[in-house]
């Protein structure tokens, strides 16, 4: 059986006034039905650009060459019609801030019905109404609820609105990014866990973005961690965690959120400097410059990602050393 999403050897260029910015360079990614897939990284590796890239929503600045196959079709060459049935039947996205991308004069049994009615106009307005009821139900809301109006929920109330709204069309993959970002930590713990529940109770596959692997690390089957644009580690969701092979993936599983500090969340705990200039092309490793580890072959060759145990890929020249 093929994947519900496959990303292969997908790379992204922004076209800026300063020259080529290479956002993704060579991204290979799999989901299958029911699985949670996430991806990590400090801001500014690539995870937003990824993530519109999959559903074709990358501004027309950007070159993208690869595929990302949804079901075996590539989204990246598909005709407009084809992309727009994808698009919303197919795969849906809860974007970075979705928290603000609510209508504030409408009601949100409106607007959690409104993808179905503009994809789906031959639903009747009793269906709909019985599908928003349902979909409130799915992410633990009341039904009355449907007659609230944005201001009058709280933050992880309104986010799973924004989820019910992503499910309305009952899509086979949604893409979160960042879905949970402006909520308090336990609040994010119970979205999350709502979102990844709901995602294996339906069979869609989902991918996660975070830049909190922690957040990440509860809910995902597998992670992927991304740094300057690639991925440098991907396994089982508690390895990658617990145990990570790479140094930035090792450093990024310690970072965690400190207390009325919102700039430790961006930064993994200890790791000096910044990554590179996504402008500037980097020989070897693009994490050397950062890594306690680093050798000589670091700076000069850049390491594949390679398979180091069952099911756990890493790019880095010294796993197994001493
Ligand atoms: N439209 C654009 N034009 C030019 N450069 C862009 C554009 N969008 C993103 N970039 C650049 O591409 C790189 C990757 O950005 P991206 O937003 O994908 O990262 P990110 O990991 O999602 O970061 P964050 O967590 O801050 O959203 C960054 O250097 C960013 O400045």
């Amino acid at each position: 059986m093929s994947d519900l999403l496959h990303v292969r050897d997908l790379h992204v260029t922004y076209r800026t006034d300063e020259g080529p910015l290479s956002a993704v360079r060579g991204i290979d990614l799999r989901v299958g039905r029911g699985e949670v897939l996430g991806i990590a990284g400090e801001s500014g590796c690539g995870k937003s650009t990824l993530a519109s890239t999959v559903l074709r929503l990358q501004p027309a600045s950007a070159d993208v060459t690869g595929a990302v196959l949804f079901d075996g079709a590539d989204v990246l060459t598909m005709r407009w019609g084809d992309l727009r049935a994808v698009r919303w039947a197919g795969a849906s996205i809860v974007f970075q801030g979705a928290l603000h991308s609510l209508n504030p004069v409408r009601r949100v049994g409106v607007q959690i019905g409104e993808p179905i009615r503009v994809h789906e106009p031959e639903v009747g307005d009793d269906e709909v109404d019985a599908r928003v009821t349902d979909l409130l139900e799915q992410v633990g809301l009341p039904a009355a609820r449907a007659a609230a109006y944005p201001h009058q929920l709280s933050g992880g109330q309104r986010q799973r609105v924004m989820i019910a709204m992503a499910l309305a069309c009952r899509p086979d993959l949604v893409v979160a990014d960042e879905p949970t970002t402006a909520l308090d930590v336990m609040v994010q713990a119970q979205v999350l866990d709502l979102l990844s529940g709901l995602v294996r109770d339906l069979g869609v596959g989902m991918v996660v973005i975070s830049h909190d692997l922690s957040v990440l690390a509860d809910v995902c089957d597998r992670i992927a961690v991304m740094y300057a644009g690639r991925v440098v580690e991907q396994g089982p969701a508690d390895e990658v965690f617990g145990r990570a092979l790479h140094p930035y993936a090792a450093a990024l599983s310690a970072a965690f959120p400190r207390v009325g500090d919102p700039a430790s969340r961006y930064a993994p705990a200890g790791l000096p400097g910044d990554p590179p200039d996504p402008r500037e092309s980097v020989a070897g490793c693009s994490f050397a410059p950062r890594c306690a580890r680093a050798v000589e072959r670091c700076r000069s060759e850049e390491p594949p990602l390679e398979e180091h145990l069952p099911g756990r890929t890493a790019a880095c020249w010294r796993i197994g050393e001493p």
